[in-house]
């Protein structure tokens, strides 16, 4: 059985790791544009913002440690087109020379391509992306030349505000843009954004949110402000942050696509066509809190289901438990976490749902080491079911998310969260756990 996967980063990857580590009888093929895999652009706010020492260690694997297991592999390689009723990969190498690849099963796992704001101005020098290594280490040039003083980050969501923190850690005097009135709106309800926002702007960050970016203005062929509603703001260098698109350009004439484009799969990968799997940011998932097809880019996502592919392909059935979207976010010291859906958006997608709010220390009053935390739990108000959970603190509270993403899973009710059987020890929580207190306070 012959495998062609293209895309190799963190989705292809994961399904040629595990087509190669358990199914020895599989040949892999993996094509892939760039010249590097698996880098891990989480890294990249921590790199520019010197929160890390260098990007080396942000690849975790290379191009010969999948040689070494068998596999072919191309960089700097193309798929232009694929023909898919003969099952021929058509490809063209950097150097131009063409060649073809057949295949029994393909695996796409081409990703995702950040939205490109359509501004006038937008072909100055100086505007960037975030979504490359070749782009981190673009604006990380920027930030060392003295002559960039203003940054401009269009998008509060992920990168945009970890990017500018990092900007910030540099010394540039940030502004912030984004059309949603809060950063992260996306992911947290508006008691939590107002922390992270207060947050930002006492570090000295410039937030304008609800205020839409209209154009970019330059001089000499660079970029030197923007424009948008409320004024023209001084920007030697701009970083768009507004989303990802999935990333469907060689398959979106012939498999069934989800409403923003991204290949429609099964739990176990299979798009339209049953020799074609998709994986990824360029690829659907299936959301246990809408109980619903959604799209959510993410590498954890990537992961599992390059995973649930490569098995699948492989030869054991292995279907996908669907996901959360569980995410999180650590700016200048202050940790939000969150899975599932926030108030906002349940209602959105057009859910009736209720909340409990609670905050209090996270560990009792006579410990020296303390700090507050905030949760939010969001629960489906006819079945109880809970559909999202929001956490927030100083202090790493991380892993209490994992908890929420297994109830909202599991299809848990708020009520059984009540009584849950949770640990004490003073080093790490209170008698009267602020999850008990959370769920105990529920309607
Ligand atoms: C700055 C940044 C920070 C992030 N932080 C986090 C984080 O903290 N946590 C998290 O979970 N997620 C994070 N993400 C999101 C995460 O990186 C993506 O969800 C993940 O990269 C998706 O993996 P993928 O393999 O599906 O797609 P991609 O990473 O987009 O890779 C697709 C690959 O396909 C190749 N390709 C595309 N078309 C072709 C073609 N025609 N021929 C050959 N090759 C092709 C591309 O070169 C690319 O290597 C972050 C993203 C960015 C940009
Ligand atoms: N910590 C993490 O887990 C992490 C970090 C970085 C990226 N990621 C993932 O990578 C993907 C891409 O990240 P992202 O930050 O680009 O997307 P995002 O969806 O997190 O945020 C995009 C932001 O852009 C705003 N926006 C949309 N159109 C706009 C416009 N025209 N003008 C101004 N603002 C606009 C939105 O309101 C939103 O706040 C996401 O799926 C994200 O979850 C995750």
């Amino acid at each position: 059985m012959k495998t062609v996967i293209v895309g190799a980063n963190h989705a292809g990857i994961a399904a040629a790791n595990t087509l190669l580590d358990n199914y020895k009888d599989q040949q892999v093929v993996m094509i892939d544009r760039n010249t590097n895999l698996s880098y891990l652009g989480c890294g990249t706010a921590l790199w520019v913002g010197r929160q890390i020492d260098s990007y080396e260690n942000l690849f975790y694997t290379n191009k010969e440690a999948f040689e070494a297991k068998g596999a072919r592999i191309y960089l700097e390689t193309s798929v232009t087109s694929i023909d898919f009723a003969n099952h021929v990969v058509h490809c063209q190498k950097a150097d131009g020379t063409c060649f073809d690849e057949s295949y029994d099963k393909l695996v796409l796992a081409t990703g995702s391509l950040p939205i490109s704001p359509k501004l006038p101005g937008c072909d100055l020098e100086g505007i960037s992306f975030l979504k490359l290594f070749q782009q981190g280490q673009e604006v990380d040039r920027w930030m060392s030349d003295e002559s960039v003083r203003s940054v401009a980050v269009i998008g509060a969501g992920y990168i945009g505000v970890e990017i500018a923190e990092a900007a910030k850690r540099r010394g540039k005097e940030v502004r912030l843009f984004d059309i949603a009135p809060t950063s992260l709106a996306s992911y947290y309800d508006p008691s939590f954004t107002a922390v992270m926002d207060e947050n930002l702007a006492s570090h000295g960050i410039e937030c304008h949110f609800g205020e839409r970016v209209v154009a970019y203005h330059g001089e000499n062929g660079r970029v030197s402000a923007i424009e948008a509603e409320k004024g023209t703001y001084p920007a030697d260098l701009v970083i768009n942050a507004i989303g990802f698109v999935p990333n469907n350009e060689l398959g979106r004439d012939h498999l069934e696509l989800f409403a923003n484009g991204a290949y429609h799969v099964d739990r176990r990968q299979r798009t339209s066509d049953p020799d074609v799997y998709a994986i990824g940011d360029c690829a659907t998932v299936w959301s246990n809190a809408l109980a619903a097809e959604t799209y959510i880019a993410l590498a954890t996502n990537a992961v599992r289901s390059g995973i649930v592919a490569g098995h699948n392909i492989g030869g054991t059935r292995l279907d996908s438990i669907g996901v959360q979207g569980s995410n999180g976010i650590s700016i200048f010291g202050y940790n939000m976490v969150s899975t599932g859906l926030s108030v906002a958006a349940a209602t959105r997608a057009g859910l009736d749902v209720c909340h409990a709010d609670f905050e209090d220390l996270q560990r009792p009053g006579f410990m020296r080491e303390n700090a507050s935390v905030k949760i939010r739990i969001v629960y489906e108000r006819g079945s109880r079911r809970v559909v999202g959970a929001q956490m927030a603190s100083t202090e790493d509270i991380s892993m209490g998310i994992h908890m929420f993403s297994l109830a909202i899973e599991e299809g848990v009710t708020i009520d059984k969260l009540k009584l849950l059987d949770i640990f004490f020890l003073p080093h790490f929580n209170q008698p009267y756990n602020y999850i008990t207190m959370c769920a105990l306070g529920a309607e």
